[in-house]
């Protein structure tokens, strides 16, 4: 695949947007018009410095309101043409972008749209240039692929081609099939986007929400598949018109712009597709660990939460000041090493996650896939008899350990000889549900993008949070089988409980850890035994949990005595326990599963009016 992006989907001047263009890895950019008039770089200088960073300059665009502009604004239409032709020989552009006329005066007669298009390649060709013609979703008589290849068809020029954007024509729901009619070479340009789905007028859409392939709902694995199948063999070019990304760091949205390019070639909701050399994405098999960094006074306090929750320390690291703790399949890892990745963690940010291991079939696979995508390796020193665990880095700069799923028995016995306490044998036994991470609003997209390039996971609807203090964003990815699973979240309102997360802990990092269990009052029972301190849920809440599902007196009771929230779906149930924070940052939570395949995001409000009640009252 040739990839491409077109400058205004990155923020920055227009050098930096081509720098960071470059840095990213793509093969060539479209020029944004508008980012041309706005530099101080002649149009000259902006072609040699494309040259120079190996850039291709794929598109000038766009041109707007050519066609069926009414007899008096005609030729001065062509006049402006003329001028932009002159542009293009100075940046070196082949291809411009005509879009289609949006004009309420444009006429509609098709035999001048044809002469009209039919002049414009004529003029074009005379200079070795090419039109490319494309339907935007809101143009005033033209706003389908079809029927713009209908014209460039019938115009039947070797100088005008179409340009097809994924955004046109999968906002308007044109089927893909239809693209099996256009001829390959005439097709000159494909521009992707994504976008999700919204209930709103294409224009405002287009231009504030469209997003990389990946982040939004749109179907373009099969829009993708009828291109590939018609023989293109041209430029994929995203051009993403989104706020956020305009307001975010060039570097960071050019490399998921490429990540996004490579995500759609093996196909985003696809098991693996034949595309040579590029690395299929691993199924995800477990969430294998959960790596603490803390100081030794905060080891204590989180251990305060750890045992009563079930968990003992079972075994210290071979070498090393870590500390092992199990129950059930879930381990946690306590590093309170006065060095390295952990301690800059635990200066940086408090007693915190800053790892987590995810167990795959094939540590080397996933590592070649992260490369593929540009997902950061991280490689730090280690003793010749340590076990060699690969990593990357994931969200908040933490690492994520690609662990081998065959031998984790032999990796814990290795790095963990010295035993502590047995391993409890009874008990209400947890295993790892979902782990909460919270960022910045502008990053979300960024990460979600991460987790479903890297592994085999999919994304479930974005649902919106009230927090007493603003609104969240949420959304989940999990594997297929539900063994892994994150939540995402991100708040613009600066006292939200997430944006107070990223303020008061310094970044996006893992906000809570939910473990399921087959007993939730077991083991509420044993928490608030063991001195656990629990989220108090009001009595308001347990009657109208009886009155909304008609729920047994009797249950309700027994939730509210241990502030078990509770959420259903047809059948399914869903309860959950939350304990208070620890260090005022991560807190844990309990859950129980009958069928339920969900978050309790009905639930979230509550919990997080809860959570407000304990907000220091000096940041209000
Ligand atoms: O929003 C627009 O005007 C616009 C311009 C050029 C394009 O290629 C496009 O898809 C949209
Ligand atoms: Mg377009």
């Amino acid at each position: 695949m040739k990839t491409s992006i077109a400058t205004v989907s990155i923020s920055g001047t227009l050098e930096a947007k081509l720098q960071a263009i470059a840095a990213a890895g793509f093969q060539g950019a479209e020029v944004f018009e508008n980012d041309l008039l706005s530099s101080p770089l002649t149009a000259r200088e902006i072609g040699a410095l494309m040259r120079e960073l190996g850039l291709a300059c794929t598109l000038f665009q766009p041109f707007r309101d050519l066609e069926g502009m009414p007899d008096d604004l005609r030729q001065r239409t062509f006049d402006r043409l003329e001028r932009k032709f002159d542009l293009m020989g100075e940046l070196g552009a082949r291809d411009v972008l005509v879009c289609s006329n949006c004009q309420p005066h444009a006429l509609a007669d098709r035999g001048r749209l044809l002469a009209d298009l039919a002049e414009a390649a004529e003029r074009a060709g005379r200079r070795d240039l090419r039109v490319g013609y494309e339907a935007l979703a809101w143009g005033r008589h033209v706003f389908d692929h079809r029927e713009a290849w209908g014209l460039v068809r019938d115009v039947d020029h070797p100088a005008l081609g179409l340009i097809l954007d994924s955004f046109h024509s999968l906002a308007r729901a044109v089927p893909s099939s239809s693209i099996g009619d256009i001829r390959p070479e005439k097709l000159f340009m494909v521009q992707v986007a994504d976008a999700p789905r919204l209930d709103m007028d294409y224009l405002s859409w287009s231009r504030h929400f469209r997003c990389m392939p990946g982040q939004g709902d749109l179907p373009l694995d099969d829009w993708a598949d009828a291109i590939r199948r018609i023989g293109y063999d041209g430029f994929w070019s995203l051009e993403i018109f989104n706020d956020r990304f305009r307001a975010g760091s060039a570097s960071g949205v050019a490399t998921d712009g490429y990540r996004s390019l490579r995500l759609l070639e093996g196909g985003i909701n696809r098991p693996a597709q034949p595309v040579p050399a590029l690395p299929t994405r691993s199924e995800p098999l477990g969430v294998e660990f959960i790596e603490f960094a803390a100081s030794h006074a905060e080891a204590e306090d989180l251990a305060a939460m750890l045992r009563p929750l079930g968990f003992v320390p079972t075994a210290r690291h071979r070498s090393k000041d870590v500390t092992r703790w199990q129950q059930g399949q879930a381990n946690i890892v306590i590093n309170c090493e006065q060095e390295g990745l952990a301690h800059s963690f635990d200066m940086v940010h408090g007693a915190s996650v800053c790892a987590i291991g995810i167990a795959v079939a094939d540590p080397q696979a996933a590592l070649a896939r992260a490369d593929a995508m540009r997902i950061e390796r991280f490689e730090q020193a280690i003793a010749p008899d340590e076990w060699a665990v690969p990593s990357v880095r994931g969200v908040g700069g933490s690492l994520l350990y690609l662990v081998e799923a065959a031998t984790t028995q032999a990796m814990w016995a290795h790095e963990f000889p010295h035993p502590l306490e047995p391993a409890p044998a009874a008990g209400p036994a947890l295993s790892l549900d979902h782990i909460a991470q919270t960022m910045q609003y502008e990053e979300f997209l960024s990460w979600l993008l991460f987790y479903i390039s890297l592994f085999a996971m999919r994304k479930t609807p974005q649902v919106e949070i009230a927090d007493p203090m603003g609104l969240v964003q949420s959304q989940a990815v999990e594997s297929a089988n539900g063994a892994v699973r994150f939540t995402l979240n991100g708040s613009l309102a600066h006292q939200s409980l997430s944006a107070r997360f990223v303020q008061n802990y310094f970044g996006a990092g893992v906000q809570h850890i939910a473990f399921a269990c087959d007993d939730i009052f077991a083991a509420a029972d044993r928490a608030i035994a063991g001195g656990v301190e629990r989220l108090a849920i009001p009595a308001n809440y347990y009657e109208d949990l009886e009155a909304r599902w008609g729920l047994a007196p009797d249950l309700v009771q027994r939730m509210a005595a241990r502030d078990i929230l509770y959420d259903r779906d047809g059948d399914a149930e869903y309860f959950q326990f939350y304990t208070r924070a620890f260090a005022r940052r991560v807190f844990f939570e309990l859950v129980e599963r009958r069928d339920y395949g969900g978050y309790g995001a009905a639930n979230a409000p509550i919990r997080l009016a809860a959570q407000a009640r304990h907000k220091p009252q000096f940041i209000d």
